[in-house]
């Protein structure tokens, strides 16, 4: 079957730069521009309106020097206006090549914003699109408010087409502005005028205010349009235009005789870089883009994923250079953590698989989730566990840290059986913390370790939830070691480290007193 081509005309500069509160720097914008046609490969780029601002007319020059450089000149276009001439004169100066006339699309704006009967507003846009063509820029005329215009003044619609297909423009954008049209309008709307206009160039320029760009954009392809108005990370004023990587995911997959020039494989990085330009954080929900939307979470699907794909779909993260994940939290099972083991490169007996599918769902509990990264310390943290058995056991604690008051801890602590609770303070709350212990431990004519060296990490790149691993190096008169402990709370992560530690040097005692016996019964032989 015979492809149709579909052009695909990024916004993101122009419209998604009026998401509020966004304003793309000169080289913010240069650097999408290029990446938007050079790896991404859309086949236009609006960059900006005319007359906006010095700045602005300063990025569009930068654009354009770049463009005219690299033969993409007629791929970049710039919102104008039916002002005299003035947005004309404008993008002369800033090296622009295609204008996008704003003109009006539904009788109502024209009437109550403009104040202008249709004959004057079509005598104005032939005007400027004259003068335009005068100064060798080409024109695409956009019809704000078309949808509205379809619904409510159809009439007014017909007339200023029959109009436009007689003036020398390139191509017709027809806006649902406001985002109101239902799917099965945008495809009854534009078949109508598809049928009407068999030749004209119609782009469609869909609005999420519903969440129904990505629907309607795929309506209007089937009906027949041949561009898209899309923008990345669906930026865009009020509730944002349709996502460029959704509408492009669907047209790829859904529609047969449908073609789009759009390297996948890029639509990440480019996400990424206007998430970090503009400041605007992709939800972590967003299709293709946003962070979760290719974690398994649930350990049934990682189960389904191990027998022959069971949850397979078409939008595979590899695509969109991404890859799969698989959650540790505690819905996530023994596959989700199989599978994570084996992208690091571990395996694990099925007894430690065992205990560390165990950790990873009581620290699930206690945050969402547990990422891979996690992964490594929560082994060391229950393999080293495993190397004594616990005698000391801090029962209870509290710590207390409060604006102008010193930090103070109170704990019970069971040694070898018995339960001795202390109250001290300290410099912060594990000083008052080892303070209380140090306290109980003169009750026992116990000296503690010095400790030495604390350190604290978390996994690279995780956030303020992550796990923390603390190692605690100790020096006793005989020896220095480390202990380590990991919690998603740092001070809980140095307890646990020198709960350890407080094994370690009992059961080392108790080797030692041992072995003391066992030399007292050698002498005591050696005098018999
Ligand atoms: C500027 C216009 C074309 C617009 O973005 C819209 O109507 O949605």
């Amino acid at each position: 079957m015979e492809r149709r081509k579909i052009e695909i005309m990024d916004t993101t500069l122009r419209d998604g730069e009026q998401t509020s509160g966004v304003s793309f720097s000169v080289s913010e914008k240069l650097t999408i521009v290029q990446l938007l046609l050079e790896k991404l490969r859309v086949d236009r780029v609006e960059v900006a309106s005319a007359r906006v601002s010095q700045g602005e007319f300063e990025a569009v020059k930068a654009i354009t020097n770049w463009a005219t450089d690299n033969g993409y000149l007629d791929r970049v276009e710039v919102l104008s206006f039916v002002d005299n001439g003035v947005s004309i004169t404008w993008m002369q100066q800033a090296g622009v090549n295609v204008q996008n006339l704003l003109t009006k699309g539904s009788l109502n704006h024209l009437t109550h914003q403009l104040r202008k009967t249709p004959e004057q507003h079509f005598k104005e846009i032939a005007s400027v699109i004259e003068q335009a063509a005068q100064q060798g820029i080409r024109t695409n005329v956009y019809l704000e408010d078309w949808s509205n215009g379809m619904r409510h003044s159809p009439d007014y619609v017909s007339e200023y087409l029959d109009f436009l297909i007689l003036q020398p423009i390139d191509r017709i954008m027809l806006p649902d502005t406001l985002g109101v049209l239902t799917p099965s309008e945008t495809f009854a709307y534009i078949s109508a005028l598809r049928k009407r206009y068999p030749e004209i160039h119609f782009d469609f320029h869909a609005h999420n205010d519903y969440d129904l760009g990505t629907a309607n954009v795929l309506e209007a392809v089937k009906a027949g349009v041949n561009g898209l108005h899309l923008t990345v990370n669906g930026m865009g004023e009020r509730a944002g235009n349709a996502p460029l990587a959704s509408a492009v995911a669907v047209i790829n997959d859904f529609l047969d005789d449908a073609e789009i020039g759009i390297q996948e494989s890029a639509i990440y990085t480019v996400s990424k870089l206007v998430e970090n330009f503009s400041g605007v954080r992709i939800p972590a929900n967003k299709p293709i883009v946003g962070d979760n939307v290719f974690t398994q979470t649930a350990g049934i699907h990682a189960d389904g994923d191990n027998k022959n794909n069971l949850y397979f779909n078409d939008l595979l993260p590899e695509r969109f250079g991404r890859k799969r994940k698989y959650a540790l939290g505690k819905t996530s099972g023994k596959a989700n953590i199989e599978k994570n083991l084996q992208e690091l490169g571990l395996k694990l007996n099925e007894e430690d698989l065992k205990k560390v599918t165990q950790r990873v769902i009581e620290l699930g509990d206690k945050k969402e989730t547990v990422t891979m990264d996690d992964l490594p310390y929560i082994i060391s943290d229950i393999l080293t566990s495993k190397a004594h058995d616990e005698k000391i056991f801090v029962e209870s604690y509290v710590l207390n840290h409060a604006k102008g008051l010193r930090p103070s801890a109170t704990i019970a602590i069971r040694i070898n059986g018995q339960l001795f609770e202390e109250h001290a303070q300290g410099d912060g709350q594990f000083d008052a913390f080892m303070n209380a212990l140090t306290m109980a431990y003169a009750k026992n004519n116990i000296q503690l370790p010095n400790l030495i060296d604390y350190n604290v990490r978390i996994a690279p790149g995780s956030s303020s939830d992550a796990l923390c691993e603390t190692t605690i190096t100790w020096k006793t008169s005989e020896r220095t070691f480390s202990t380590r402990g990991l919690d998603s709370d740092q001070t809980v992560s140095a307890i646990k480290a020198t709960q350890k530690m407080l094994n370690i040097v009992l059961n080392a005692n108790i080797r030692q007193e041992t072995s003391d016996m066992r030399y007292e019964v050698r002498n005591t032989r050696h005098e018999m």
